[in-house]
């Protein structure tokens, strides 16, 4: 049985006061609503890892990174290796995320090599896919998520060191969201995909990542094959990311 999965990333937004609300927040709910049947992680901006970890400490909460670098160290200048990110607390790490692959022009290769160095920090790695519109416009969507789920999974690759996130380029940040069969289909293509790559693929959670919000949420994680939400926009509000994971209880 999956657990559902609820993530927050915070991207480059936060400053320590606001920061230190919004987790201390999450937290105290999560403390007051006893048994839920969801895990939670926070992935904020570098700067409030620390910070976030403090916050979250006596609560079922984890903390993530929301990129690393491929290597473990080295001269790479502003770059962050897993083991930092290990040592800061954090469980998890986001690699592979749209925002990486389209800003910065990293591919699977790359991500693959984060995976890995992740996985060799002990860290979870919460590897991220999507297509773009004109991909999906042209009918390819299928066949380009099967080839960055082939090309961005590291050797080694269990359920327990490994989270997929499928998250449509044109979903992000826009409002507008891929229809529950879509949503099914493709959730459904990446756990076959998951059987030639990874130890246990029936047991690798599954995140649907774009545009979930508190109104369409039930919607979307109630879709067979999705296991939790990677949010972005919505989890910068603690009653709308506490709204969107209350609906996995
Ligand atoms: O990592 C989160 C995703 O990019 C989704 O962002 P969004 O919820 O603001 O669309």
């Amino acid at each position: 049985m999956r657990r559902k999965f609820i993530v927050g990333n915070w991207k480059m937004h936060g400053l320590r006061e606001g920061g230190t609300a919004l987790a201390s927040d999450l937290a105290g709910r999560m403390l007051g609503a006893g048994d839920v049947a969801f895990d939670m992680l926070l992935c904020p901006p570098a700067t409030l890892i620390h910070t976030v970890v403090q916050a979250v400490s006596d609560a079922p909460v984890s903390v993530g990174g929301q990129d690393c670098h491929g290597k473990d160290s080295g001269a790479h200048t502003g770059d962050i290796g897993a083991p930092m990110l290990a040592d800061a607390g954090c469980r998890y790490v986001i690699v592979g995320h749209s925002e990486r692959r389209q800003g910065h022009g990293e591919q699977s290769v790359e991500v693959r090599a984060k995976a890995a160095a992740a996985h060799r920090a002990g860290l979870i790695a919460i590897v991220c896919v999507g297509e773009t519109e004109a991909e999906r416009d042209a009918g390819r969507a299928m066949d380009v998520i099967a080839r960055m789920v082939d090309d961005s999974m590291p050797e080694g690759a269990t359920a327990a060191n490994t989270v997929v996130a499928y998250e449509p380029v044109w979903a992000i940040g826009t409002g507008r969201t891929p229809t529950p069969r879509d949503v099914a289909a493709m959730h459904s293509m990446i756990r076959g995909r998951l059987a030639t790559l990874v130890d246990q693929p029936d047991a690798v959670r599954i995140l649907y990542g774009g545009s979930v919000k508190p109104d369409n949420a039930a919607s979307l994680l109630h879709i067979d094959d999705v296991d939790g939400a990677l949010v972005g926009g919505a989890s910068l509000k603690a009653d709308e990311f506490w709204a969107i994971a209350e609906t996995c209880r």
